[in-house]
């Protein structure tokens, strides 16, 4: 198998478990959270994945998820990129605030709005938009030219950089997107052709 790319929503974070608003804040995984990246891992050396390359983001929560798959497929020695670009969308004001209140405060229908439409922020952060506009262009300048070159490659990231992303991998529409929901710790896998096209995809269950 050439021209994979695995794409990996981190496991559980502390902040998930809190139901905060996370963005740009750091928490590392949950023990659930270390379960979920180590069953990914498990699962990807079960099916007999095996990567050249993999891209994270610089938050803990995604890097240790990596870490932890890497650890189960015996690929710790592999270069790992880090980039800004594969941030959690930036939740501005929302950042450390608790979900549900949230939804008290502002109503449920804005709150859902601001966590999952493509084109409205939340205050002071970005919309899913936004946060195409960096992953996008990381995406093609540095992820996708690996992919063509022939190389397996894993990227672990968050639940909006990986939704802006999948939405160019999938043809999603912004109304598409709403709906999309990722489960922190299952694998999706893409096989590309020869310029860079997604020809089949799939989730991976734990
Ligand atoms: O808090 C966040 O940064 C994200 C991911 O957990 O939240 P949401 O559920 O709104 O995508």
């Amino acid at each position: 198998m050439e021209r994979t790319l695995v794409l990996v929503r981190h496991g559980q974070s502390e902040w998930n478990l809190k139901n905060l608003f996370t963005g740009w804040k750091d928490p590392d995984l949950t023990e659930l959270g270390i379960e979920e990246a180590k069953k990914a891992g498990a699962r990807l050396q079960h099916d007999g994945y095996r990567f050249d390359l993999a891209f994270t983001s610089e938050l803990v929560r995604a890097q240790h998820t990596l870490n932890l798959i890497l650890e189960e497929l015996g690929q710790t020695g592999i270069p790992i990129r880090y980039d800004i670009a594969l941030n959690e969308r930036d939740y501005g004001d929302l950042s450390g605030l608790n979900k549900e209140e949230a939804a008290k405060n502002w109503g449920e229908e804005q709150v859902h709005t601001w966590r999952r439409s493509f084109a409205v922020a939340p205050p002071g952060g970005e919309s899913l938009r936004d946060t195409l506009a960096r992953t996008l262009p990381y995406y093609v300048r540095e992820i996708l030219p690996e992919v063509l070159s022939g190389k397996n490659v894993i990227v672990t990231a968050h639940g909006n950089s990986l939704r802006a992303l999948i939405m160019v991998l999938e043809g999603l529409s912004p109304d598409g997107i709403v709906a999309r929901e990722l489960e922190t710790g299952r694998p999706m896998v893409y096989q590309f052709d020869a310029v860079g096209r997604v020809i089949e995809h799939k989730d991976l269950l734990a």
